[in-house]
């Protein structure tokens, strides 16, 4: 479905001015080789300017490579931007592919007519998305009109009106609430189920990928850092969870074997608990601090996707 060889993006800097004018080259994705095959769920992760959103415009034909080959849905994104257009479906959490001042209902049928999609076909696609995505009460509301959330779940249904082979979702959860997140996840994993979509995507949220994704790409500083199951490279960083409680009570630090006292709040009523997933469960943590002292709320924290990218280069 993606083949990329060797794939290269420069962008060139400019700064200062007059005598003091330089000119830099920066390599946004430095030589990326990677395949993902049909049906697959990859999730590309890095930190800030790693170059994720550098290689997704150059797979979906936004950006022409400096060098190196990109082939998606078996095509040349950029010459061949028709064919793909048919077979690729694209959101970027920070564009909008609809249209603004129209209700949105109009985006989906101006889509369908773009496609050439006949409306017997049309419609009842069209209806499966709004139930999926829950879209039914808002298709007389003016995009712009829309909340973050809402407008997020249209811009999915406009992508998979003409059944791509191929998803690719931008950051598809950035600024949502974790209702709105966990609705899109639901539809997202049930749309794979249905129709075997192949999706990539991009995400500083792990719950994303967790939920989402069958394998992971790691790029940092536009080479892949990483290739394989997210297991693994739990396993390979070793990252530790934070288990946060509320106690009844203020207490001292509270001593335990299963995990390490990080830091106390609220004059120690609220305390946090650094863990080791590989060595010990968040129930074994919990079950030692209920025996020391009465829980009224915990939560869990995962680790950030750039703690982690960090602690793959650095080995930290
Ligand atoms: N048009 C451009 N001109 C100059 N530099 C650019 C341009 N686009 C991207 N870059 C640089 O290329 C690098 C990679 O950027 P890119 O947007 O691909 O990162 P990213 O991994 O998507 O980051 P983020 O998570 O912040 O979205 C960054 O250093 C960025 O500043």
């Amino acid at each position: 479905m993606i083949e990329l060889d060797g794939l290269r993006r420069e962008f060139v800097v400019r700064s200062g001015r007059g005598l003091r004018r330089s000119r830099r080259v920066v390599a946004a994705v430095d030589g990326i080789t990677a395949t993902v095959r049909a049906g697959e769920s990859v999730g590309y992760i890095g930190a800030n300017g790693a170059g994720k959103s550098t290689t997704i415009k150059m797979l979906t034909g936004i950006l022409v490579p400096t060098s190196g080959r990109v082939r998606t849905c078996g095509f040349e994104p950029v010459p061949q931007r028709t064919q793909l257009a048919r077979r690729i479906g694209v959101v970027f959490g920070q564009r909008s592919q609809l249209w603004w001042d129209l209700p949105l209902r109009d985006s989906f049928d101006i889509l369908a007519a773009i496609h050439r999609i006949p409306a017997d076909r049309a419609r009842p696609r069209i209806d499966q998305l709004v139930e999926g995505l829950e879209l039914g009460a808002l298709l007389a509301t003016p995009v712009r009109q829309l909340s973050l959330g809402e407008r997020m779940r249209g811009e999915v249904a406009a992508a998979l009106v003409h059944r791509p082979a191929l998803l690719v979702l931008d950051e598809p959860t950035i600024g949502l609430d974790m209702i709105s997140k966990e609705r899109l996840r639901q539809f997202l994993v049930a749309e794979r189920a249905e129709q075997g979509t192949t999706l990539l995507l991009t995400t500083h949220d792990m719950s994303d990928i967790e939920r989402l994704c069958d394998r992971v790409l790691v790029v940092d500083h536009g080479r892949i850092a990483y290739d394989g199951s997210l297991e693994g490279l739990g396993e390979r960083v070793a990252m530790e969870r934070v288990l946060v409680v509320d106690l009844a009570e203020p207490r001292p630090p509270l001593e335990l074997s299963s995990a390490r006292h990080e830091r106390s709040e609220l004059d120690g009523a609220r305390q946090r608990f650094a863990f080791a997933p590989d060595r010990t469960t968040a129930a074994q943590v919990l079950a030692e601090i209920a025996g020391q002292a009465e829980i009224r709320d915990l939560r869990i924290t995962e680790p950030a996707i750039e703690d982690i990218v960090r602690t793959l280069y650095t080995g930290r």
